[in-house]
């Protein structure tokens, strides 16, 4: 078995700065990629749902697995995360809503992070945290 120890900072892309918030991480105005799929609530906000914590945490893992049906095992081959993901999560007209997928590495201190566009539509925030992994939070 797979061992969910490993250093995982070889899997970035070189040139990749670490603690950078470029604007290319996507997170521009709503849908402004077109992921959005047509709906009773086209043209309003969608609650929006943030999922952030350290690198390799499990966020996307979480996600696929919750909203995707994908298999826990299958989540041993999801790569890092270096954009906000943002899917439109649609089970109804009534369960219509979108999940923000962020980076592990985002420095929320630096200057170009857009704290109001991150956080000014957020209707919920999960923090995602390995509890194997206690020495990163000491
Ligand atoms: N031990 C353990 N490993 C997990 C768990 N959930 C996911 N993993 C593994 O942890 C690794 C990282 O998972 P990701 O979901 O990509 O983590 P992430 O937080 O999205 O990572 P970044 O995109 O780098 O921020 C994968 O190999 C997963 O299989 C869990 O509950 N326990």
């Amino acid at each position: 078995m797979q061992s969910y120890e490993q250093d995982d900072d070889d899997q970035y892309n070189a040139g990749y700065d670490v603690g950078s918030f470029p604007k290319d991480f996507g997170y521009g105005p709503f849908d402004q990629d077109g992921d959005g799929l047509p709906g009773p609530l086209v043209g309003e906000q969608k609650p929006r749902i943030l999922l952030m914590g350290l690198r390799r945490s499990g966020k996307s893992s979480i996600q696929k697995v919750v909203f995707h049906k994908m298999s826990p095992n299958e989540t041993l081959f999801l790569e890092s995360t270096n954009k906000i993901i943002k899917d439109d999560i649609s089970n109804s007209s009534f369960v219509q809503f979108q999940i923000w997928d962020f980076p592990g590495q985002i420095d929320f201190f630096d200057p170009t992070f857009d704290s109001d566009m991150i956080f000014g539509g957020c209707g919920a925030l999960v923090f995602v945290i390995d509890a194997q992994v206690v020495t990163k939070f000491t």
